[in-house]
């Protein structure tokens, strides 16, 4: 049942009376950001490839000494095109196919920087805790095969495109890593970020695979802004997101794989909450549908051994710093978010609410060296 939900927006939209629905919807999502106008074209090819289309705006202020700094993101959400147990290089070259396609119509929808879901490769298979043939799935951040084919995509559209994949670091051990690749407008892989918290929850075995990333919280310069990606699971660390945008962040960018009944009350709030207390964008990405496996696995909770994972729920959105966000994307369908958002936006709300000011990030770091001590001992004061 859950899964048949296209999305909160529609279903409210669908009941709500046209006054009451406004009002709900400011009161839960801050106003709504503008409509933006899609190339037609654009439009048309979406719909020809069956993937939804959103377009959305943030404008800021008008400033006098600075010029508007408006940068297209475009947030891309799918589902796995062919089974589980199609060969390794199949599923790749088809979720490559399907990408490019997608990222065919945000260049058409003007779009600057592009992020893909996490590991957006392969199948969400760390449920299973199987190695073969799920490891052959990683592949090297610096010139693999999935680096080079966004390279293509970059040159070819003038975007930078961040590419979350399963990497293979070769120069130390072939070790395992979940990783962002950031490759710039002009081809040139800028860098990479390595997811900083691996789960250990329900399903999400992903210890078995690799370790906590060792980029610590690197912010990429790019042509159209300062971006960083916060990995899936870090959504549920502040310091992380904050450290980033300590780093100067701009547009945070939030790659996920995460399913119905663990996370989806979380996922509005997080990224939102993120964009909030940081003064930046934050952009939450998040696959569709379900990946049936072919070997059972259980979840060492005493319950039946099982071939899915839950439903991957979509509903990818951008927040900006004033607390608004767009509409996700649908729950269920593929999908291209583009949102135009101006980056002067950050320093206004800054400005106006003063976080960073106010923050005692003295106080919270001399209190957080105690607390990482051995000898602790907590600050409780009683009768
Ligand atoms: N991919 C991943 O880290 N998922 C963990 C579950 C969650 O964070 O919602």
């Amino acid at each position: 049942m859950a899964a048949q939900l296209e999305s909160v927006e529609r279903c409210l939209e669908k009941h709500l009376p046209d006054p009451e629905l406004r009002e709900v919807k400011r009161i839960l999502y801050g106003n709504e950001p503008r409509k933006l106008e899609l190339a037609s074209a654009a439009v048309k090819s979406a719909s020809q490839h069956g993937f939804e289309l959103q377009g959305y705006g943030f404008e800021a202020a008008t400033e006098q000494l600075r010029q508007p700094r408006k940068v297209r993101v475009g947030l891309i959400q799918n589902r796995i095109p062919l089974p589980t147990e199609t060969a390794v290089k199949e599923q790749v070259s088809a979720l490559h196919k399907r990408i490019a396609e997608m990222v065919e119509v945000a260049a058409m929808c003007g779009v600057n920087i592009v992020c893909f879901q996490e590991a957006w490769t392969m199948p969400f298979a760390f449920c299973t805790r199987e190695k073969l043939p799920w490891t052959e799935f990683a592949e090297s951040a610096k010139d693999g095969p999935t680096t080079r084919f966004c390279q293509e995509l970059a040159r070819k559209h003038n975007m930078v495109v961040v590419s979350p994949i399963l990497e293979r670091d070769e120069l130390h051990g072939e070790t395992l890593w979940n990783t962002a690749v950031i490759i710039s407008n002009s081809g040139t892989v800028l860098g990479k970020s390595r997811k900083n918290h691996i789960p250990r929850v329900g399903d999400f075995n992903e210890s078995t695979y690799y370790m906590e990333g060792n980029t610590g919280h690197r912010v990429f310069q790019t042509a159209f802004g300062r971006i960083a990606v916060n990995i899936c699971y870090g959504r549920h660390h502040p310091l992380n997101w904050l450290l980033y945008s300590l780093n100067g962040a701009e547009i945070i960018f939030n790659p996920s794989a995460t399913t119905g009944e663990l996370s989806e009350c979380m996922w509005p709030v997080e990224a939102r909450n993120a964009a909030i207390a940081n003064h930046c964008f934050t952009c939450a990405i998040n696959r569709v549908g379900t990946e049936y496996f072919k070997n059972e696995f259980t979840s060492g909770d005493g319950k039946e051994a099982h071939h899915e994972f839950g439903y991957f729920y979509g509903s990818s959105y951008v927040a900006a710093p004033d607390g608004r966000q767009t509409p996700g994307l649908s729950r269920i369908q593929d999908g291209l978010l583009v949102t135009e958002l101006d980056v002067n936006l950050c320093r206004q709300v800054s400005d106006k609410w003063n976080f960073k000011m106010t923050g005692r990030y003295e106080m919270y770091a001399e209190e957080l060296a105690k607390a990482v001590q051995q000898d602790f001992c907590p600050n409780i004061i009683s009768e």
